[in-house]
């Protein structure tokens, strides 16, 4: 089993990565796919008159403050455009790919955080009302139910709180977590970048291996929201995945290309 998780930002090649997911699923292969939707979520939000906030933590982690507002926006990208155009490119590719979010059969279940730490000019505030929080159970059930019956998932946040509201989580780790449960062979990351870069924005600074015992100290080559990337392959070879690969999405053939060593691997 290979779980692969696309992101959302611009530049990314959502053709590509669905030709790709459907000529190996053609061959037997069993893969799961998960994405994200960020970039196309500002644009709306902003022309919604609703503009994105993005709050960054004391420890330094960046997310999206999400109101209820928020996450009616996510929801409208996430679950509606971004989801249903893969499912739409897939189906026209002959997969019968069937379209989720973590909400639906609770398959990513996690705790509501309701407010959240803000450093704002070198002060520290707390704000209420944030519809976020992190996926600490997944119920394989029906992913399993529709992976038997031939179906192929598309996985999106959010996940469900265990109260049954409807929290945005990073995509990232709930595909971490979706990997673990599965006991998934590999993990795929694919993003606009080439990998996880020593030097970034500078291409040529890819970090070609990372060792999986030593993942975490690679979190200071990583600003802003790659660092949730690097935290969830922290997360999932702790979990026993035993390769983890942030990938380039933006052309080609990017899950066959990750799989064949390129981008940065973690084992
Ligand atoms: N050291 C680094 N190496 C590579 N990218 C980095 C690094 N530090 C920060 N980044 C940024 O991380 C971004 C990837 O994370 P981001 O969460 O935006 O992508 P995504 O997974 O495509 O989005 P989504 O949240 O929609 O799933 C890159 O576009 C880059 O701007």
């Amino acid at each position: 089993m290979i779980v692969v998780k696309v992101g959302g930002s611009a530049g990314i090649d959502y053709d590509a990565v669905c030709a790709d997911l459907a000529a190996r699923w053609k061959t037997g292969e069993r893969l799961i796919l998960v994405h994200g939707g960020s970039g196309e979520t500002n644009r709306v939000a902003e022309a919604l008159g609703h503009p994105p906030k993005f709050v960054t933590s004391p420890s330094g982690y960046t997310s999206r403050f999400t109101d209820r507002q928020t996450l009616e926006i996510f929801e409208m990208v996430y679950c509606g455009k971004i989801n249903k155009g893969i499912v739409e490119r897939l189906q026209r590719l002959g997969v019968n790919a069937v379209g989720l979010s973590g909400l639906d059969g609770r398959i990513f279940e996690g705790r509501h955080k309701d407010s959240v730490r803000s450093v704002e000019n070198g002060k520290t505030k707390v704000l209420r009302g944030d519809h976020t929080g992190t996926v600490e159970k997944v119920n394989t059930g029906l992913i399993e139910l529709l992976l038997s019956a031939g179906y192929l998932p598309v996985l999106t946040p959010p996940a469900s709180s265990y109260e049954g509201v409807a929290i945005n989580v990073d995509g990232d780790r709930a595909a971490a977590a979706l990997a673990v449960a599965l006991k998934a062979d590999a993990l795929l990351l694919l993003s606009n970048v080439p990998g996880l870069l020593r030097d970034y924005p500078d291409e040529s600074s890819l970090i070609r291996h990372i060792p999986a015992d030593d993942v975490e100290s690679y979190l200071e080559f990583a600003q802003d929201r790659m660092k949730k990337k690097v935290l969830g392959a922290a997360e999932a070879v702790a979990g026993g995945v035993r390769r983890v690969i942030f990938g380039d999405a933006r052309a080609g053939q990017p899950i066959t290309a990750a799989l064949d060593g390129a981008g940065t691997v973690v084992s």
